[in-house]
């Protein structure tokens, strides 16, 4: 039986003279997920990325990838491609010729997709024989994506994929993501937008200079004990902020962006089971909810508590979280 994990890393140290990129990371990927890799600038998502690529070599630590150990050679594991620090393409060529150029380095006998099929499920088909320095930087990443998607990899491993698209191109890129993943392969990828990896993304890790300080199912994020900022929009916000003060557990918040901006929101703090009782108390008193959103995002959320940047002055940085919240086992 095919082993069930793409990626084993385990206490995987890397360094840059002083500057500790990577620093006792375990990251466990089951395959058939898209898992998401998300943390400030500088936290070490492309160091970690590039070593699942071989394009660099930890320090420490081991790595399992397909279910092979990685040595100690510069080269990508059989079955593994994508990019970090955006796709490396010969812009005086074509779309087509920067592929079929890829293609003819592909061993002989390795299996390879067909140019035209890649180009069509990144959707620049209409644009194969255009030069690739005439391109958007959304289109090089697309193009960067069919030329990762040439390999048929059984692990994609893509650093800010969505980098410049716009929301068509995104569509495109998350259904070819998507379909990739209901074929059995697994794919591992950065973003600085939570949106698309919420929308993506089944499992996250989140690290803070070098650490891993949450990894697991997205939905661990939005635990029950956890408060969050939400507003709601109702048919009648006066009668409606009334009931939010009177209700246990809901804390107003009164000098909001959305309430300076002059919305009619009421922007209010709680635990989800105040927020329900909130809502029941609403609707029972004949107010219409009209929206009913978080301010931010759980995993936006779990990502400015878990990140946060030491105060001025502060001794002990604060990112450093007091307990390791990676799950357990896995
Ligand atoms: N080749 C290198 N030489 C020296 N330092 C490096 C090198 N590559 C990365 N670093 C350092 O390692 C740390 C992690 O960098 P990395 O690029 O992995 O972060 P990142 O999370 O991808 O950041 P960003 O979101 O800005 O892309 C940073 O402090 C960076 O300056």
């Amino acid at each position: 039986m095919e082993n069930a994990v793409a990626v084993r890393g385990l206490g995987i140290t890397k360094t840059f003279g002083d500057i500790v990129a990577l620093d006792q990371v375990d990251l466990n990927v089951a395959r058939g997920r898209i898992h998401g890799l998300v943390g400030p600038n500088g936290a070490g998502k492309t160091t970690l990325l590039g070593l699942l690529l071989g394009l660099a070599v930890a320090d420490s630590g081991s790595l399992e990838i397909l279910g092979d150990p990685v040595g100690r050679t510069l080269a990508a594991p059989d079955g593994v491609s994508g990019f970090v620090d955006g796709p490396g393409l010969y812009p005086t060529l074509t779309a087509k010729q920067n592929l079929a150029a890829l293609a003819g380095l592909r061993p002989r006998g390795a299996r390879t997709a067909g140019i035209g099929e890649v180009l069509e499920e990144v959707g620049l088909a209409m644009v194969a024989d255009d030069k690739v320095r005439g391109f958007s930087l959304g289109m090089r990443q697309r193009l960067g994506l069919a030329a990762a998607l040439l390999t048929r990899p059984r692990l994609l491993v893509l650093d800010e994929p969505a980098n410049g698209l716009d929301p068509s191109g995104k569509k495109q890129v998350h259904g070819v993501l998507n379909r990739l993943v209901a074929d059995g392969a697994t794919v591992i990828l950065s973003s600085h937008r939570m949106d698309d990896l919420e929308a993506l993304c089944s499992e996250v890790t989140i690290l803070a200079t070098g650490r891993v300080v949450f990894s697991g199912p997205l939905n661990k994020l939005s635990a029950e004990d956890r408060e969050l900022d939400y507003r709601l929009r109702t048919s009648d916000p006066e009668a409606a902020r009334k009931v939010a003060r009177e209700t246990p557990g809901v804390e107003v918040i009164e000098g909001s962006d959305a309430v300076a901006r002059g919305d009619d929101l009421l922007v209010f703090r709680a635990q989800v089971a105040a927020l329900d009782a909130l809502i029941a108390r609403v609707v029972r008193a004949d107010i219409a909810v009209r929206e009913l959103a978080p301010v931010v995002s759980p995993l936006e959320a779990a990502f400015l508590a878990l990140t946060e940047q030491p105060a001025e002055g502060q001794s002990e940085p604060s990112h450093r979280p007091k307990h390791n919240l990676q799950e357990a086992g896995r």
